[in-house]
């Protein structure tokens, strides 16, 4: 010992430690420093000693210990952006204090360890905060179980199908809890599985169950109940079949929407009357009135109603038409205003959405309301008059929002002396009233519509059709046109089926338009076959230029209803 004595002194040894060393006489004057403070100072020795403590240590409590005698260990202070604890001790000879020493250690990277950990414990609890949240804010019952089937995490959702409080079954066996356990599965073969029907408590229910794994390996399983009651689920499935047979509807009705689609731009016709008769028809548009179109078959009615609604402000919401001759009379008023549930034998299931409620911030086109059963037409009125509907077999009213636009071919004036129309709906429906007169009265016309539809078939048909011949032009222009547009338009369609050149001939009209053709095939059957051959083509052209509408065709031929099917049947059409 003496030897090392000689070689090391003790400031050589103080010099040595990590730790910075002050001390100060009785009157706080530093007496002594070692090399770690004059590095910490950044000044020699020799500047240090002799001035007063306070000088190079403001906060100092070296003079506290001075006065009071008593040591301060531990104390923690920020220095030139470093964090230091500091053991200050009096130095007491004689039982006298003759001064204090005062000993930091940089604690800089233990202080940033601690910070860390305090924002990560801070963050830790956030977490766990938001974890206990959306645990109990999930309607779903959650519950985890660690590899021994201990409840490690549940919530409330859970813990109800027990009658207990979540803390009464955490921490406890799953078996304690309830009889079996839904989650060897998942801990054995690390499989999730989803939507598999168990039982809970005595409860059918549909859960899912999902190992927990943790660095591949399986620590715990989690279960979720997805459905509390089987009948929940067999009402969402059913409510999801509703909607997707109502999108079906959509689609299929928005398909026909943007495939029909017009626009004035689109109704063809530069008569003066005409023209009158698109601006009124514009006019009508921008407000909310109910319209009634009249007109024979073919004149566009329907075409109008179109650009009513694309031009008013419903032509966002659906356009919904009813063709008021087409339905069957005791179907009409399903089709209209819908039916509940089991409201009679083959209702379907889930009930049936009527055209008024589908028409619902849009537009229903009535068309041929003139032939709407008179029973119907008391109850189209009360809907018009109410704005609400009751679905059959259901007495609860459901309001709907919806423009009316009804057309007819019908002498609705004529039907109400005959008391076959009712004379009140006939002044709901006409409040405004536009009448679209037939293509003879408007013959002026006729050129711009063929030329109309030849541009059509020539983008339909891939074709190059010029235009037609004088000819051909005189015998449509003398024609009476009973089947008017409709009827132009099949002629002109005929017309592309045969033609092989660029123009319209008189060869390419049919039969009933072509005087002359009648002579030819004479010497193929004689009179008899002549007559049937020209019977079953104008009876065809017919049936064309009213687009199927035997009613009309007959009419149209001056035959009556069964005497056209008498014909039709022996030509086998
Ligand atoms: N002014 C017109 N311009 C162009 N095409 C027209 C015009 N008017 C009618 N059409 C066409 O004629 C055909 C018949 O029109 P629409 O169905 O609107 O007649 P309608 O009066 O409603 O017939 P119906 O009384 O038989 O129901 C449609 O193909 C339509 O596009």
């Amino acid at each position: 010992m003496p030897e090392i004595e000689a070689r090391i002194s003790l400031k050589d040894i103080v010099d040595s430690t990590s730790n910075a060393v002050v001390a100060v006489d009785r009157s706080g004057i530093i007496v002594y420093c070692n090399r770690q403070v004059e590095k910490f100072l950044e000044l020699p020795a020799g500047q240090i000693l002799g001035s007063h403590v306070k000088k190079f240590f403001p906060t100092t409590g070296l003079l506290e210990v001075l006065k009071d005698g008593q040591p301060q260990l531990g104390c923690r202070l920020s220095l030139k952006n470093c964090t230091y604890l500091s053991n200050r001790n009096p130095v007491i000879v004689n039982g006298q204090v003759v001064g204090a020493v005062a000993v930091f250690q940089d604690v800089t990277e233990i202080q940033n360890i601690i910070d860390e950990l305090t924002t990560k414990n801070e963050k830790i609890r956030e977490l766990q905060e938001t974890l206990t949240n959306i645990l109990e804010l999930s309607s779903d019952g959650i519950v985890a179980v660690n590899r021994d089937y201990i409840i490690t995490m549940a919530n409330q959702a859970f813990a109800s199908f027990f009658n207990k409080r979540v803390d009464e079954i955490i921490s406890q066996h799953v078996k304690k809890v309830y009889g079996n356990p839904i989650f060897p599965r998942a801990m054995e073969t690390g499989e999730s599985e989803y939507g598999y029907i168990t039982s809970l408590n005595g409860q059918e229910i549909i859960a899912n169950r999902i190992p927990i794994k943790k660095n591949g390996e399986i620590v715990g399983a989690l279960g979720t109940v997805v459905f509390k009651k089987i009948s929940d689920l067999q009402a969402l499935s059913e409510k999801i079949q509703k909607l997707r047979s109502q999108l079906d509807f959509y689609k299929g009705e928005l398909k026909r929407a943007h495939r029909f689609r017009f626009t004035f731009e689109q109704i063809i016709g530069q008569s003066p009357a005409f023209i009158t008769l698109k601006e009124t028809a514009r006019r009508v548009a921008k407000n909310e009135s109910t319209v009634l179109i009249r007109g024979e078959s073919g004149t566009g009615k329907e075409l109008f109603a179109h650009a009513i609604y694309t031009e008013s402000r419903r032509n966002r919401g659906p356009f919904i038409k009813v063709n008021c001759a087409a339905v069957p009379e005791n179907l009409l008023e399903s089709e209209l205003f819908g039916y509940k549930e089991g409201a009679f034998t083959g209702a379907k299931k889930g009930g049936h959405i009527g055209k008024f409620e589908l028409a619902d911030k849009g537009v229903i086109f009535l068309d041929e309301i003139g032939d709407m059963p008179l029973l119907m037409q008391a109850k189209l009125l009360r809907v018009l008059q109410e704005k609400e509907i009751e679905r059959l077999g259901d007495t609860r009213p459901r309001r709907v929002n919806v423009r009316v636009i009804a057309a007819t071919n019908r002498d609705l004036e004529e039907m109400i002396a005959k008391n076959e129309f009712r004379e009140d709906l006939y002044y709901r429906i006409n409040v405004v009233s536009l009448n679209i007169p037939p293509l003879r009265e408007r013959i002026e016309d006729l050129e711009l519509l063929i030329d109309h539809f030849i541009k059509r078939f020539n983008k339909q048909f891939g074709r190059r059709v010029t235009g037609i011949d004088q000819e051909a032009m005189v015998i449509l222009r003398n024609h009476r046109w009973p089947g008017n547009i409709r009827e132009l338009e099949n002629v002109v369609e005929r017309a592309f089926n045969i033609l092989e050149d660029d123009k319209i001939r008189k060869e390419h009209l049919p039969l009933y338009l072509q005087s002359t053709r009648k002579y030819k095939g004479m010497h193929r059957g004689g009179l008899h076959h002549l007559i049937e051959e020209i019977e079953r083509e104008a009876i065809l052209d017919a049936l064309k230029a009213c687009g199927g509408n035997k009613h009309q065709a007959a009419s149209l031929l001056g035959i009556s209803r069964a005497g056209l099917y008498k014909k039709m049947n022996r030509y086998e059409l």
